[in-house]
């Protein structure tokens, strides 16, 4: 069969198959891109405030009971520990940090929120490459599945 007959799919496929693990074809190359990616986080200064658990309670302006707590060292622990199915994921639980910091805070122009701001505008430019890769892999990876009627 010539290269050409393949349709697109085999085509990935094959393609995926045949070159070593490359970024492209890797379904597990997010684990790494997440790791650094934590790692530039860490490296701002903004994110000091985000790198432990926070007591909330202790804070006059808590609008709203966080239901559901988080910081970057629980998404670090649950990333090394592979507990993160994919960066899905991993984006949510991020997410869910600097939804809490909007939540907890009654003015708009705090100091520790604006540092949100800056973290999920530097978080955002950075996962959405590394979620697009991830499902483009897996769909290199899927086998087309016959159609039952
Ligand atoms: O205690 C905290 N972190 C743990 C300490 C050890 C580094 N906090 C970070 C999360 N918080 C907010 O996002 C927030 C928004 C407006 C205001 Cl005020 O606080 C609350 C304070």
């Amino acid at each position: 069969i010539k290269a050409e007959e393949l349709n697109s799919t085999d085509a990935e496929e094959v393609k995926c198959r045949g070159r070593r693990q490359s970024l492209k074809c890797n379904p597990d190359a997010w684990r790494k891109q997440c790791k650094e990616l934590l790692g530039l986080i860490y490296e701002r200064e903004d994110s000091e405030p985000f790198r432990q658990p926070s007591d909330h309670l202790s804070y006059p302006d808590n609008q709203d009971v966080i239901d559901t707590p988080m910081d970057f060292s629980t998404v670090k622990e649950t990333l090394e520990a592979g507990n993160y199915g994919s960066p899905l994921e991993f984006y949510k639980d991020v997410r869910q940090i600097f939804s809490n910091s909007k939540a907890y805070t009654s003015n708009k122009k705090s100091r520790i929120y604006s540092m949100t701001l800056r973290l999920s505008a530097l978080f955002e430019s950075h996962i959405k490459n590394i979620i697009s890769e991830y499902k483009s892999a897996i769909q290199s990876q899927k086998r087309r599945r016959p159609r039952y009627r």
